[in-house]
């Protein structure tokens, strides 16, 4: 492999602190460590020093850290200077840094460098950017244990069952006039299926990781006027959606972060769904159907007063939904609470009044409650993963099932063809088998300095 260069960047987060770290990694970062410092860095030893600039003038005094390669975070020399957490300070370090040989880091490179260096598998160096962006502390434990290795473990026993399959199918291919079952064709088909359903196993996993990491992602939907845009309002704790007596006032996605109990969940107010409108209108509920598409829970505001005129209007909407939470809204202006339908796994309903406020701590009870199952909160050893991961595991599902309908025909050779890409899959989640752009796209959505 060619000498990479030296590369240096702020590891700290913007802005002031008690503490900020400027980190280097390549082959000039011990020399470039002891020139600012002055002196010779031993491995693994805290050296309390004064940063020079180049006239030998102090930067700041801090700590030096040396860890020599490969014993680092990256697998090359790193070096970190701990200096006082002060921006002006910690660019003048970096910009010394670069005098003395180093160049800026892109984002994420130092991980890259990792993951190059064998230090880090691709699946455990992305958890690394989950961890640093983990939203509650769920999310953050999940992104550990896929730090620790633990999903990249399962995907490699996954691979190792595979080869042995494939093993056996390239060998059957050389007595290819023999038939199968005469060459452990049952074993075989054992063994595929066993690995099926390891597979679908695993993808079940990596789907609860994938909103983990995303959070859920709940779309609020309902007839004009239902008090759709109050109860975004509500959740949210602010007057962040514009609410208005009369129908129609909202035509764009509103996209809201809300916080309950710790756990995080993604709300989006949209259009109201009815007939006609005009054209802006339309294109709101447009948009409101695309944003369905890919969400977790819809909930549904109706008004209790005539709660079947809204369940006609978002009942196309709704289709493909894997949940839903009906809310029937405004209960404050019936004089009758009239019975709610019984809740099932799909569906859950609640009477509420986004005025009064009546119902809110029921909604509140049931939102972290399907937060946490659609995160797998009960779930020993969830990790997180990403989209990029369950579709890799879907791919490599559908070739195996392609491969199990070869055999039954006994066409080994497409058999063989696609348990190669099924095997090519499960190599592609922790960069074992990797398309050219796939680690830019990756490391480029890291933060610099990691
Ligand atoms: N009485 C009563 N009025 C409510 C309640 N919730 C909302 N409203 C009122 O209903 C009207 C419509 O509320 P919005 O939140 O704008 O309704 P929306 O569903 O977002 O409406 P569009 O954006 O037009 O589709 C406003 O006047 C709200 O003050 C409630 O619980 N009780
Ligand atoms: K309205
Ligand atoms: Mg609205």
């Amino acid at each position: 492999m060619a000498q990479r260069d030296t590369i240096a960047a702020i590891a700290t987060a913007p802005g002031a602190g008690g503490v900020g770290i400027v980190r280097l990694s390549g082959p000039r970062a011990r020399a470039i460590g002891e020139a600012i410092t002055a002196r010779a860095l031993t491995p693994r030893h805290a050296h309390h020093a004064r940063f020079r600039d180049e006239r030998g003038d102090t930067l700041d005094d801090g700590i030096a850290l040396y860890f020599a390669a490969p014993a680092s975070y990256t697998g090359e020399d790193v070096v970190e200077l701990q200096a006082h957490g002060s921006p002006a300070v910690l660019h003048e370090l970096l910009a010394r840094c670069c005098t003395l040989g180093a160049r800026h880091a892109r984002p994420g490179e130092f991980s890259e460098r990792a993951f190059l260096e064998g230090r880090l598998d691709l699946a455990q160096a992305e958890a690394v950017a989950d961890l640093i962006a983990a939203g509650d502390a769920r999310a953050a434990r999940a992104a550990r244990r896929a730090l620790d290795g633990e999903f990249s473990r399962r995907v490699e026993a996954l691979a190792e069952s595979l080869m042995a399959i494939r093993i056996h199918v390239e060998a059957a291919i050389d007595f290819a006039d023999e038939p199968l079952d005469t060459l452990g064709g049952a074993a075989l088909r054992a063994r595929c299926e066993a690995l099926a359903s390891a597979l679908d196993d695993l993808l079940a996993a990596a789907e609860r990781g994938r909103r983990l990491r995303d959070g859920l992602h709940a779309v609020i939907i309902g007839p004009p006027n239902a008090g759709k845009s109050s109860l975004l309002n509500a959740l949210a704790g602010s007057e962040r959606a514009i609410v208005t007596d009369i129908a129609g006032t909202t035509r764009d996605l509103l996209h809201e972060v809300v916080r309950i109990d710790g756990v995080e969940l993604g709300l989006v107010d949209t259009a109201g769904l009815r007939e006609g409108g005009d054209a802006i209108e339309r294109e709101g509920m447009r948009r409101a159907h695309g944003e369905l598409q890919r969400a977790d829970l819809a909930i549904v505001v109706l008004d209790a007063r005539d709660p079947q005129d809204g369940r006609s209007a978002v009942a196309d909407a709704i289709v493909g939904v894997p949940r839903r939470l009906w809310l029937h809204n405004k209960a404050d202006l019936l004089d009758v609470v009239a019975a709610l339908p019984d809740d099932t796994a799909g569906d859950r309903h609640l009477s509420i009044s986004v005025r009064t406020g009546a119902g809110l701590d029921a909604l509140h009870a049931c939102l972290r409650q399907l937060a946490s199952a659609e995160g797998g909160d009960a779930v020993d050893g969830a990790f997180t993963a990403r989209a990029r991961h369950v579709d890799a595991l879907r791919r490599a599902g559908d070739e195996l099932a392609q491969a199990r309908a070869q055999l039954d025909h006994e066409a080994l050779d497409l058999a063989a063809e696609a348990l190669r890409v099924a095997h090519d899959a499960l190599g592609e989640i922790t960069g074992r088998v990797r398309a050219d752009d796939l680690l830019g796209r990756i490391f480029s959505s890291f933060c610099i300095g990691k």
